[in-house]
């Protein structure tokens, strides 16, 4: 008995150690975005379910928004398609806008919800255009002084967040694909999962905006060294912003627009590392870069 009493006192330990994030995050919305390159390893999507199923029993509202460029990118070879990307996002004719959707809404997120449902009848998917949940407008971004056409690529105009309060309300997890209805011409746009999570934060109010990637964070000075910024504040970042590169653009800018509207912190945090939302909201070990608004003190969050 004194043995058994002995060797279970570490994982009380390691559950009160939790307490203090338990009590802080509860009943809070965290809109969580899984990036694609995160999403290649079998074990590695598994312990993501595990871990977005426990913060829903541990009583927070988490908001999944997927990614899925490399199986898009897989899927449009497949299809004699080339993947091409200006400022960071992919090029998307209408016939491309078709693979995309297949693969984001038929694909990755049927696989996400089916992980997520081992676990009990939890998710729910569904993409942008439903309940008019993500509208957007054509996307004409500015490369060099011009305005540039990418095709089918949205910019988000309005989040109508009604069906995602209630599917938390009824206690599920929504599972949501990046993809927006224009109202201006009826089309279906290609919106960067990045952006789409940092709004959909936004508008929820959440407490927290998470970005899983394939990296550690934000690197200092990408791709000489791989020192992580591990805590920048809104203005900080905002003067980092036009350095940076690639898929990190969209990841960056959208943890300033969450924070500069009302969510508390947006981090990026290395999706390779199993269970890395658990280590990120329950422990001090905080891994990855976090931004918080101007004006927030030190310690963690
Ligand atoms: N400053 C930086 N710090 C870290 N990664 C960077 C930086 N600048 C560019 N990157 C690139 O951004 C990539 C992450 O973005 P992306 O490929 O779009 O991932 P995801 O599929 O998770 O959205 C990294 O793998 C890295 O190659
Ligand atoms: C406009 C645009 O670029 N859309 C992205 C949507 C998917 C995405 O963002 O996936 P990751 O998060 O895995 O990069 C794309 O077509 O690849």
């Amino acid at each position: 008995m004194s043995t058994r009493k002995h060797t279970a006192l570490p994982k009380a330990q390691i559950l009160i150690e939790a307490l203090p994030w338990l009590t802080r995050h509860h009943g809070r919305t965290v809109v969580i975005k899984f990036g694609g390159n995160a999403m290649v390893d079998e074990e590695l999507k598994a312990a993501f379910a595990q871990d977005v199923v426990f913060l829903r029993h541990a009583g927070l509202k988490p908001v999944v928004v997927h990614g899925g460029g490399p199986q898009i990118s897989a899927q449009l070879d497949r299809h004699g398609l080339v993947s091409e990307f200006k400022a960071g996002l992919r090029v998307t004719t209408p016939e491309a806008m078709d693979v995309v959707r297949m693969v984001l809404a038929g694909q990755v997120q049927r696989e996400l919800v089916g992980l997520l449902n081992q676990h009990g009848p939890l998710a729910v998917g569904l993409t942008g255009e439903d309940a008019h949940t993500i509208t957007a407008t054509r996307h004409r971004p500015t490369i060099d002084g011009e305005l540039v056409d990418i095709g089918r690529v949205g910019e988000i105009t309005a989040i109508d967040t009604g069906a995602i309060r209630a599917l938390l309300d009824d206690g599920r997890i929504p599972v949501v694909s990046s993809i927006a209805r224009s109202a201006d011409d009826g089309h279906v746009y290609n919106v960067n999962a990045d952006t789409a999570a940092a709004a959909l934060a936004a508008a929820l109010g959440a407490e927290t905006l998470m970005v899983l990637t394939d990296v550690e964070g934000l690197y200092e000075d990408w791709p000489d060294s791989d020192e992580v910024i591990s805590r920048l504040t809104a203005t900080e970042l905002e003067k980092l912003l036009p350095e940076l590169s690639s898929g990190m653009v969209p990841k960056m800018q959208g943890c300033l627009h969450a924070v500069r509207n009302g969510v508390n912190t947006a981090r990026v945090i290395d999706g390779r590392v199993q269970h890395s939302i658990l280590l990120e909201i329950f422990t001090d070990e905080g891994i990855g870069t976090m931004v918080v608004p101007d004006g927030t003190a030190g310690g963690p969050a």
